[in-house]
């Protein structure tokens, strides 16, 4: 593996409620890196997988405690990181593809003045040199007419075609790193491992690390160079992507033969029973 871009070093997250801190952290001191590779982190319902994507992107609530050994990506501390640190983070070093692009993008906004904001905050592109650079990006995510897109509202785009914009806007500055929390899961099926193929082509082409957080152990098996299993808040397994399907740890086996069948495919991993008698 090339250099890591993310370093996460015993990172442990507590959310507060009117009683306190709860007493079981939602992530346990978990360490992991990412380079310019494929890291996947799964784990049932509650685990923690949204929890350590959101500390790593600064986007948890006022309400969570976040310690950490290091948490570092490249150069900067993220445990220290102000307001305009952050800002100027997520707009060159990072990007973020979540579920529902419904949620992410500005209804208000044509495509293109979306797609273009990261080079309009974070460089000194001309507005023409924008434009181009935006339409070759929604281009190159395999949208029909660029052009036209480029002058669409939200709305007038099915869940595909926005996640594919969300990734076009998120892969313009060429970030070094792309976080996506279960990018496909609001998606039809057969659109799935075509947006996932579409983020590790371009993360791969752009040399850029990729974080996928996922339920779909079948999806994961299939794309994830390195895969972390999280159970209540620790990681407990880590095995290469292709290797997960015959893991011997005994929570990775479980979780492997819960998995969703072709009937109940897209749904959440059920929380699994608590007496695994050989867990850590
Ligand atoms: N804002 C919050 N306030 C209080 N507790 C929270 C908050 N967000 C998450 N938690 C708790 O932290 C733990 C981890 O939750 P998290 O959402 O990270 O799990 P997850 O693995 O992403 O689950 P899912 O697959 O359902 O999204 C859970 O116990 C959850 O209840």
């Amino acid at each position: 593996m090339t250099e890591p871009f993310l370093e996460v070093r015993d990172l442990n997250v507590r959310f507060r409620d009117e009683s306190g801190f709860a007493s079981v952290p939602a992530l346990d001191d978990i360490s992991f890196v990412v380079g310019a590779e494929r890291v996947a982190l799964v784990g049932e319902s509650g685990s923690g997988k949204s929890t350590a994507a959101r500390a790593v992107m600064g986007l948890l609530p006022p309400s969570a405690k976040v310690a950490a050994k290091n948490l570092r990506f490249g150069p900067a501390d993220l445990l220290s990181l102000d307001h305009a640190g952050w800002n100027a983070l997520r707009g060159s070093g990072m990007g973020f593809v979540l579920q529902d692009p419904r949620f992410s993008l500005n209804p208000s906004r044509r495509i293109g003045w979306q797609v273009e904001e990261a080079l309009r905050l974070h460089t000194r592109l001309t507005r023409k040199e924008r434009r181009e650079r935006a339409l070759d990006m929604l281009s190159a995510v395999g949208l029909p007419s660029p052009l036209r897109i480029y002058e669409s509202f939200p709305g007038e785009l099915s869940g595909g075609m926005g996640q594919r914009v969300m990734i076009a806007a998120m892969m313009i500055n060429r970030p070094k790193l792309l976080i996506a929390d279960e990018p496909t899961s609001a998606l039809d099926r057969d659109l799935r491992d075509q947006i996932l193929d579409l983020m590790g082509r371009l993360t791969a082409e752009q040399g850029a690390g990729l974080l996928l957080i996922s339920h779909d152990l079948q999806q994961v098996t299939r794309f994830a160079d390195r895969v972390l299993v999280l159970y209540r808040g620790k990681i407990v397994d880590e095995r290469r992507g292709h290797e997960l399907s015959h893991s011997d740890h005994p929570y990775t086996r479980t979780l492997w033969a819960a998995r969703p069948s072709a009937a109940t495919y897209g749904t959440r991993l059920p929380v699994l029973r608590r007496d695994l008698g050989t867990m850590p």
